[in-house]
């Protein structure tokens, strides 16, 4: 049974950053398990503290695989991204979220580098990928929807709108939530395209990411304030059959996880900031929840991004979080910070289920179909075409039988229509109608003769 895993990426700036990291030993990776991989960071020491100071020098952090800066964008959809579309593929909800400090290689590991073809991301390699299984199982109609939404300081935004030129965030429609009565979330406003190939997903994937670009804040030069959710929605069934399996796949690009403390800013920059590390506070919250044993609550609507993925963090789901790190000395404490958390997320134990309905066009159709297989079949045994309504020449007949039966003063006659439902509805809504006009006239007649008897009566 799929379950939760967590597959920190160690996906590290290229340029001095980079360098320098080899320069201060700043990590080791081992690999010595087969499950597992521990990353163990190592704190440099500081002459400032003075040469004998009680710092801790190495955090040790144990992960299912770990990648270093090494790693190519292939390696890391087939080992992360490929098993979690298969599992959609199969029916069951999942997510795939990246998280980590600015900078450390988030939007590139969910989306990839524009500059060339192999730096394409989880997210094309995801729907190249899917459609290519479509195309290999041809026993089942499948369909996909696409939608792409931006949360930024607490407000979503629809990123796939079409009729819209953005050219600020506030242009785009605004996502609502609303919430039905078993506790559903429906986004208000947020559009689902379909895609029929992998052409036409790809191009709502730039239409969204142009969108992103273009409504960037002035302050916000490279999209590292808000969360990003671009979602594959994925319905399948076999051909005739009323079941649909629906799941999707949501590719979380979270904003930068930064402490305000650190960052130093303020004005704008400062309220971002906050609903940043607040919504990441409150998507910790939910994650310590869930996998805490016997919780009964689980603080979903705290903020938009909790609910948003209320049904694909719970149990309903399996669930894969990148972690980013930009392992250089000044990163060290948001490094340290990320894999704290990554590692609280791996103690969470999923069940996933399957997400099966039926459609109730399909059932409609199925039912349909049966009738008319029945309606065949009964015209062969009674030798006769039926209607679905009675023809006037038959309705005719079957009046005058029932006026025949009810003038009948005989107890032993009957009405004998013959075995067709049609005929015998029909006489029944004629005797409903007929008979108390019959009791009504024969009242009247009977009340008109005892008069006349009283009247004939000799007087005294
Ligand atoms: N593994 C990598 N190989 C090459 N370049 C990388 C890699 N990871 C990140 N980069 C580059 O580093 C820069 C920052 O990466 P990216 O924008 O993905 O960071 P981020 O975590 O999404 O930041 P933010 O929180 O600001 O959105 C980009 O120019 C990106 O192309």
């Amino acid at each position: 049974m799929p379950s939760w895993t967590i597959l920190p990426a160690l996906i590290l700036p290229s340029g001095p950053q980079a360098s320098c990291l080899f320069i201060f030993q700043i990590y080791s990776v081992s690999n010595d398990d087969v499950s597992a991989s521990c990353l163990e960071i190592l704190v440099p020491h500081v002459l400032a503290d003075g040469v004998v100071n009680n710092k801790r020098e190495t955090y040790r952090f144990r992960f299912q695989q770990t990648f270093t800066q090494d790693a190519k964008q292939e390696e890391i959809f087939d080992r992360i991204a490929k098993p979690v579309a298969d599992s959609v593929l199969s029916g069951y909800n999942a997510t795939v979220f990246a998280y980590g400090q600015t900078g450390s290689g988030k939007t590139y590991t969910i989306t990839g580098g524009a500059e060339r073809y192999c730096d394409r991301g989880i997210i094309p390699r995801t729907l190249s990928y899917i459609f290519e299984q479509f195309q290999e199982d041809s026993s089942k109609v499948y369909t996909i929807h696409i939608s792409y939404l931006e949360l930024y300081n607490e407000c979503g935004y629809d990123l796939l709108d079409p009729r819209h030129e953005a050219s600020k965030l506030e242009d785009l429609p605004k996502v609502t939530i609303m919430e039905d009565p078993d506790q559903n979330i429906h986004l208000k406003n947020l559009s689902l395209q379909q895609a029929n190939n992998t052409e036409e997903a790809l191009n709502w994937l730039f239409l969204g990411d142009t969108n992103r670009m273009i409504a960037e804040t002035p302050m916000n030069q490279a999209s590292t304030r808000s969360h990003c959710i671009f979602t594959i929605h994925i319905s399948r069934k076999e051909p005739g059959s009323a079941t649909v399996r629906r799941s999707k796949l949501h590719l979380v690009d979270l904003a930068g996880s930064e402490r305000v403390a650190k960052s130093g800013v303020g004005g704008q920059l400062l309220t971002e900031a906050k609903y940043i590390n607040l919504s990441l506070h409150y998507l910790e919250q939910v994650i310590i929840a869930l996998a805490e044993k016997n919780r009964s609550h689980i603080p979903y609507r705290n903020s938009m991004i909790t609910s948003v993925l209320r049904d694909s963090l719970g149990g309903n789901c399996m669930t894969t979080m990148i972690a980013t790190l930009s392992l250089d000395k000044r990163n060290i404490d948001e490094s340290i910070s990320t894999c704290r958390f990554a590692q609280r997320v791996a103690l969470i134990k999923n069940e996933a289920i399957l997400n099966e309905d039926i459609d109730p066009q399909l059932v409609i159709t199925g039912l349909r179909k049966e009738i008319q297989a029945l309606k065949d079949e009964l015209s062969l045994i009674t030798g006769e075409q039926r209607t679905e309504d009675l023809t006037p020449a038959e309705t005719g007949a079957l009046e005058d039988k029932v006026n025949v039966f009810v003038e009948d003063r005989n107890p032993e006659s009957s009405l004998d229509v013959g075995a067709d439902m049609r005929k015998i509805h029909f006489c029944f809504a004629l005797l409903k109608v007929t008979l108390p006009l019959v009791s009504l006239i024969e009242a009247r007649t009977g009340d008109i003769i005892k008069h006349e008897e009283q009247t004939a009566l000799p007087a005294g």
